[in-house]
């Protein structure tokens, strides 16, 4: 795939040295801009947007140190790549740290020039989609559900559906999926949304504690009950109570739960008086509800109480396509979090993470970004900076026989059709990771048979 052609603006005073650039980045398709001072680039930059700028550090009047300074007060993500004369680094590192991308020195190499352009390009057109979609992650809620593959929508969109009624709802998914996030984004899509919401870890409370945990304990009821305790249930009156790995209830708890869904009411615990509160229960489960019932471990009819609406929320496995996007948006998170550099992960790296099965679902993936933007000093996360556990998993995984004897014909025809049915279906990436172009790919699968 080629590079997306950018617009860029070359100053320099030096209208040889100016010319010659803007004739070197053109050929590379670009479309680029020659100013020869200070201040018409900047009337240029604030009249159109440009990818980068390349300028020369030394100019009368109007610097480059100040053109970047002033396109920053203005709040673009234009790219800057800094020129200056041999032996003035020193102002060269002072306009890194003022948030220039690079720096050349003359004479300026070409062929560097090129290279150091399409790296600040690739970078800007990250900066670009991150600032769209921190955008995006400012203008909904905290803790979003992310996701633009089907399974996901389909999940969304049942949770949005639910949200409009107080019915009981059962979640299941393995660990990690995001069971949390779905029971929050009902609550927030709900009428209930400003009343709170209240989370139970199940599997956190022992058989004794449960009861009074949710429904509270009377004054007097045990020795040191001085006064009432108002248990989750009231904590949550007007609100939602998510119920989390609701598989560890145990057979009292199980009772108590079905009680209050049935009735409405409940008693505090060592208290007389019925309770009544309004909640809406939703629960969660990474454990298939439907064999405890089976063993017997769980109740059956609190089983059908709960389950009146299911929502499964699949693995990553499943939706590896929403790898990229949630991958994006974890970096964003971790680099604002721990105050580090903007990175992204090569594609390569995406690739590796995309095909990995993650056992731990989003939770797993969010913890291995998390690491990765404390570890990496760098703006392009390679393959080699990922964990080994990752990188293994996809060498044990991404193999194929090649046989000696074998034609070139034949050995081009499997690992054409390996990389489109294990890398990627998308015939433009497959092209890519070929190192073939669209139309060379598209004429050898013709020649091949491989065009279903
Ligand atoms: N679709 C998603 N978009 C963004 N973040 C997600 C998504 N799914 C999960 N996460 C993040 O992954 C982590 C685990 O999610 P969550 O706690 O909701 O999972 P869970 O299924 O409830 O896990 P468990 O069964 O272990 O309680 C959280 O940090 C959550 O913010």
């Amino acid at each position: 795939m080629s590079e997306p052609k950018a617009r860029i603006l070359v100053v320099d005073d030096e209208r040889a040295l100016c010319a010659g650039i803007q004739e070197a980045l053109q050929r590379e398709g670009h479309q680029v801009d020659a100013a020869n001072d200070g201040a018409s680039a900047l009337r240029l930059l604030t009249q159109k947007a440009y990818n980068l700028v390349v300028t020369d550090i030394r100019m009368p009047e109007l610097d480059g140190m100040q053109l970047l300074k002033a396109a920053r007060a203005r709040g673009r993500d234009t790219q800057f790549i800094l020129m200056t004369a041999f032996g003035r680094v020193e102002t060269a590192v002072e306009a890194m740290r003022a948030g220039a991308y690079d720096y050349l020195t003359k004479p300026v190499d070409l062929k560097r020039l090129r290279a150091v352009v399409a790296k600040a390009l690739e970078l800007q057109t990250v900066v670009a989609e991150n600032s769209e979609l921190r955008q995006r992650l400012q203008r909904a809620e905290p803790g979003l559900l992310l996701g633009e593959s089907e399974p996901m929508r389909k999940v969304v969109a049942m949770a949005e559906e639910v949200a409009q009624s107080d019915v009981t709802v059962l979640i299941e998914g393995e660990s990690g999926t995001g069971k949390e996030l779905v029971a929050r984004l009902i609550h927030t899509r709900s009428a209930r949304a400003k009343k709170p919401f209240i989370f139970v870890n199940c599997a956190a409370l022992t058989e004794s504690l449960v009861e009074a945990e949710l429904f509270g304990h009377a004054k007097g009821s045990f020795t040191g009950a001085v006064a009432d305790k108002l248990g989750r249930f009231h904590l949550a009156d007007g609100g939602t109570l998510f119920l989390d790995e609701i598989g560890d209830l145990g057979a009292k708890g199980q009772g108590d739960l079905l009680r209050v869904l049935e009735d409405g009411a409940f008693r505090m615990v060592g208290g007389t008086e019925l309770q009544r509160v309004n909640v809406r229960v939703i629960t969660a489960t990474n454990k298939r509800l439907q064999e405890a019932v089976a063993a017997g471990k769980f109740r059956e009819d609190l089983f059908y109480r709960l389950q009146i609406v299911p929502i499964t929320v699949p693995p990553l496995r499943e939706r590896a396509e929403d790898i990229p996007l949630l991958i994006d948006a974890f970096l964003e998170h971790f680099v604002q979090k721990h105050k580090r550099r903007r990175r992204r992960l090569s594609t390569e790296a995406v690739q590796v993470c995309r095909r990995f099965p993650w056992p731990g679902n989003v939770r797993q993936l969010r913890n291995v970004i998390e690491r990765l933007v404390v570890t990496s000093p760098n703006a392009v996360v390679g393959v080699e900076e990922l964990p080994d556990f990752l990188v293994a998993h996809d060498r044990s995984t991404n193999f194929f026989t090649v046989r000696v004897g074998m034609t070139l014909a034949e050995a081009e025809k499997l690992l054409i059709r390996q990389t489109l049915s294990q890398l990627t279906s998308n015939r433009e990436e497959a092209a890519q990771a070929l190192g073939i172009s669209r139309r060379t790919l598209q004429y050898k699968l013709k020649q091949y048979g491989l065009l279903e």
